[in-house]
């Protein structure tokens, strides 16, 4: 492939991650273009393609996004998508308290990255990612959004008091990216 891939995305926290998980030997040159994507409503899956086909208008060539969802099962998977505007109001502490009257405090996060050629017409490739685990009072460094109120099953640490590496290796977003770069490894 001739031209670079361009991960489309606005939050810096997700791009620092992408790199790392990405590694510096993958197969094709990737950049990163900041363009402010609209909040759309839907699945987390519509959302993506949703983004993509917009991404991809505005890149004219291969281009990737990614929408993540945090869903808490005792209210039926939300905020989900959602959990954006929930965060930037009430952030890990109230999202933890969203569950004060509930028994179920399981949880899980997902990651959906969204590629397309950027071919009029082209499909858009999905690659969900996800991680099963517990909403908690929060702990660890506040630096990334929900990660101090999320406990991944099997661990007695947050994902916020996870180094890096070790969140990556278990996370929505890691499990997502190795279906990604299978897909570009392979197909691309
Ligand atoms: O603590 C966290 N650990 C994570 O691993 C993680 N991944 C995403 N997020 C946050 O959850 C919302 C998703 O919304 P989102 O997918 O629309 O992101 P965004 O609008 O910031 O970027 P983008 O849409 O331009 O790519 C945003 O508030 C993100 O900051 C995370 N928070
Ligand atoms: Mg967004």
């Amino acid at each position: 492939m001739s031209r670079p891939i361009t991960l489309v995305t606005g939050n810096k926290k997700k791009l620092e991650e992408f790199v790392l998980i990405l590694g510096k030997d993958f197969k094709h040159k990737v950049v990163s273009q900041d363009i402010d994507l609209p909040e759309y409503q839907g699945e987390p899956e519509e959302i993506v393609r949703a983004k993509c086909t917009l991404a991809a208008q505005h890149i004219k060539g291969p281009v990737v996004v990614e929408d993540t969802s945090l869903c808490f099962n005792a209210l039926g998977g939300m905020p989900g998508p959602y959990v954006k505007w929930f965060l930037s109001k009430i952030g890990p502490a109230g999202l933890h308290k969203m569950l004060h009257g509930f028994d179920d405090k399981s949880a899980y996060a997902l990651c959906v990255f969204g590629y397309s050629s950027g071919e009029p017409e082209a499909p858009v490739h999905v690659f969900p990612g996800r991680c099963n685990g517990s909403i908690v009072a929060p702990r660890g460094p506040t630096d990334f959004g929900w990660d101090p109120c999320f406990q991944p099953d099997g661990f007695t640490e947050t994902y916020a008091e996870m180094t890096k590496d070790a969140k990556n290796s278990i996370s929505h977003r890691g499990k997502a990216m190795a279906a990604l770069k299978d897909f570009l490894t392979k197909h691309v």
